[in-house]
């Protein structure tokens, strides 16, 4: 080898050196900064629309602020950390079936873990308190922040208050952008089959438009009235867009009636009436890195959230591809919205398109059916740096694609998904 090429290699070496160290650094396992649990006070949160993580950011605020307290995610931490804090507020809410919410999963299953292998004293030094997130409606009201509460006390940490449990509906209001008059500018039904019809609305503001992310939800009062609970209502449309699109489907109750707000939205609301309405941000839907691969898997109203980033990503030159795996009970569903989509196929914002109708009478398919039948191509496709962005029903469709995933890309990669944030669910 003569003295250029030997130079040519080292460069070249030194480069693939600087790159591996790169990613590596990128997609490390989280590892806190000691000094950041230096200080007196750590607030930790686990959240998956957000609301846990606003209320932490208010303790933070009311413990004296950064220079006092520190905040972080549970999947910036891992437990024997905690070892080090005097002092721990955990803001947390409850997910799935009284599970932790995606970025406190991790953490949680670790703690388990180290409760069996560790001495009962391990945390001896650690005063700390709970404040649980959830709603009342559900069977296991406020179970990850009973369980987490639980955890902590098996390992000889001083809980210095009984645990705090807020339904959704004390906790949500104050927690993000102030309310705002919306006027319904425009309904249309999607599907025409007799049972629940599936509405895009649009809705337009004179109160200053406020800015939002894909991946963002509005609450809303059924008929305005701000003592009943609000609903909660993927966005589908960018901020850019300059109003407020939504996908909603008729909810209809066990008696054959038409559900409060969804009913009141695509029924009973006069077009250009006015909507009170309030962003709330869900920071763990928005999807930050636009040159990544982002596979998109929905249903039903769940169109509504893959609209909002397939919107967001039709701004940018650079976007990285985009698929989508999308059901619907029949083929006819969607068609305005279906020629948008094809729209977007031909200025190459979407590359792949799927659709899975479930009852489809040649071939009935849902949307895991899909990610069953194209595995291989998914897992290359998501390789070491795609996100996954899931937005329907938590039941059925939610947790079928969540098993489905983790059996495709195996245990490991699905691990480093959920763990690095590329893992986005909008589930209800
Ligand atoms: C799919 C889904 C499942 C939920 N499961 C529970 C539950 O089992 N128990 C509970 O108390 N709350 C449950 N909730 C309610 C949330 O905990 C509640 O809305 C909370 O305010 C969300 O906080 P976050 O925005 O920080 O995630 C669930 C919500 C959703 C969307």
């Amino acid at each position: 080898m003569n003295g250029v090429s030997g130079g040519i290699a080292l460069v070249l070496c030194l480069s693939w050196l600087v790159w591996t160290a790169g990613l590596w650094w990128k997609h490390r396992s989280p590892r806190v900064a000691n000094d950041r649990l230096q200080l007196p006070v750590l607030v930790a949160y686990a959240s998956q629309t957000g609301s846990a993580r606003a209320l932490a950011v208010q303790q933070q605020q009311a413990l004296g602020g950064p220079e006092h307290a520190s905040l972080m995610a549970l999947s910036e931490l891992v437990p024997k950390q905690l070892a080090q804090v005097k002092k721990a507020v955990f803001v947390v809410s409850t997910y799935g079936d009284g599970e932790p919410p995606d970025n406190g999963r991790r953490f949680y299953h670790d703690l388990r873990a180290l409760s069996q292998s560790s001495s009962k004293e391990l945390f001896s030094s650690l005063d700390y308190e709970v404040v649980a997130l959830g709603d009342r409606s559900y069977p296991k009201f406020c179970q990850f922040g009973d369980d987490l509460y639980q955890q902590l006390a098996s390992l000889g940490a001083k809980a210095i208050a009984p645990l705090t449990k807020l339904d959704q509906s004390q906790s949500a209001q104050s927690l993000n952008q102030p309310e705002q008059i919306w006027r319904l500018t425009y309904r249309e039904r999607l599907n025409t089959q007799a049972d629940a019809g599936l509405f895009h609305l649009r809705l337009n503001t004179q109160q200053g438009m406020p800015k939002w992310r894909a991946g963002d939800l509005v609450a809303i009062h059924p008929n305005n009235d701000s003592s009943a609970a609000p609903r909660r209502y993927s966005i589908a449309s960018a901020s850019v867009d300059g109003e407020i699109s939504l996908i909603v489907r008729q909810h209809i109750t066990e008696r054959g009636e038409l559900g409060l707000c969804s009913g009141w939205l695509t029924q009973q609301v006069a077009l250009d009436s006015g909507i009170n309405l309030q962003i709330i941000e869900n920071s763990s839907c928005h999807i930050d890195d636009r040159a990544a691969p982002l596979l998109l898997i929905g249903a039903g109203s769940g169109l509504a959230g893959i609209r909002g980033h397939l919107a967001e990503r039709a701004q940018h030159t650079k976007a990285g591809p985009a698929w989508l795996i999308y059901g619907e009970r029949a083929p006819d569903a969607g068609q305005s919205l279906h020629t948008e989509l094809a729209l977007w196929q031909q200025r190459g914002v979407l590359n792949t398109l799927d659709c899975a109708f479930s009852r489809d009478t040649d071939k009935p398919a849902y949307v895991q059916d899909i990610v069953r039948e194209q595995a291989t191509k998914i897992a290359d496709f998501i390789g070491t740096g795609g996100h996954v962005y899931v937005c329907g029903r938590y039941e059925g469709m939610g947790t079928a694609v969540d098993a489905i995933l983790r059996e495709v890309l195996g245990a490991q990669t699905y691990q480093q998904l959920m763990e690095q944030g590329r893992y986005h669910r909008d589930l209800y």
